[in-house]
């Protein structure tokens, strides 16, 4: 199985976990535009929330009802992506960028599923880069701490390689090379609380399920 065949299998997993009537919360990245077209497809009567403008844009194209957190503020089921997923279904998110709006919309949801193929699975967190949002101005303060902290972080250009990355909310991100996260609780503590970081993407205790999939098919873990 080829990791775009893993990614798909998820994604039509994860379809069977949405029923209608229910406020469907929907990610960002590959693994998570699979699903959103995969749902898409059975035309379901539901209401979703979108976790970028890419997600949103892709949702009312595909025929979703597509409403904002404004109007939809509770959601029944929150179905993304991961980098990594580690040890209790703890996260590292964010790299595609999304990792703010991402976290918003998880808080929001009754239930969060993550999707991902085998490859994303992971003993320790840490070999994905850490991704941190950064408001732009505080960027020259907030990097030293990083370091400090010993996370090696790196700003994130943009895909063209013309310029700085920049979030659907305006901000930086940053890239933490850490290696290892052996305590994801205190790393997690350590960065939010430097003062111009808007948010990190370690997801810790978020993820209720995962839809694993591998050679031997798709695997349901609970965290
Ligand atoms: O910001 C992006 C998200 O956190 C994605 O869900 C994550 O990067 C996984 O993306 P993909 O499914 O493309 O591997």
């Amino acid at each position: 199985m080829t990791q775009d065949e893993a990614k798909a299998a998820v994604a039509r997993r994860a379809v069977e976990f949405v029923e209608d009537g229910m406020r469907v919360g929907l990610g960002t990245g590959t693994t998570a535009t699979m699903f959103i077209r995969a749902l898409a497809e059975r035309k379901p009567k539901i209401r979703c929330v979108a976790s970028s403008d890419a997600s949103f844009n892709l949702g009312a194209e595909l025929g979703l009802d597509m409403m904002t957190l404004n109007e939809l503020p509770e959601i029944d089921v929150y179905i993304d992506g991961a980098d990594e997923v580690g040890p209790g279904l703890a996260l590292i998110k964010g790299g595609g960028g999304a990792l703010l709006r991402e976290k918003i919309v998880a808080s929001a949801a009754k239930r969060f599923v993550v999707v991902v193929d085998s490859s994303k699975v992971v003993e320790c967190l840490g070999k994905f880069p850490l991704p941190i949002e950064v408001i732009k101005m505080a960027l020259p303060l907030v990097l030293p701490k990083l370091e400090a902290l010993g996370l090696e972080p790196k700003q994130r250009r943009a895909k063209s390689g013309d310029g700085p990355y920049l979030t659907d909310e305006g901000n930086f991100i940053v890239d933490c090379f850490v290696g290892k996260i052996a305590d994801p609780v205190m790393v997690a503590a350590e960065v939010r609380a430097i003062v111009g970081v808007v948010e990190h993407g370690l997801f810790l205790g978020m993820a209720q399920v995962a839809l694993v999939a591998g050679e031997d098919g798709v695997t349901e873990w609970l965290g």
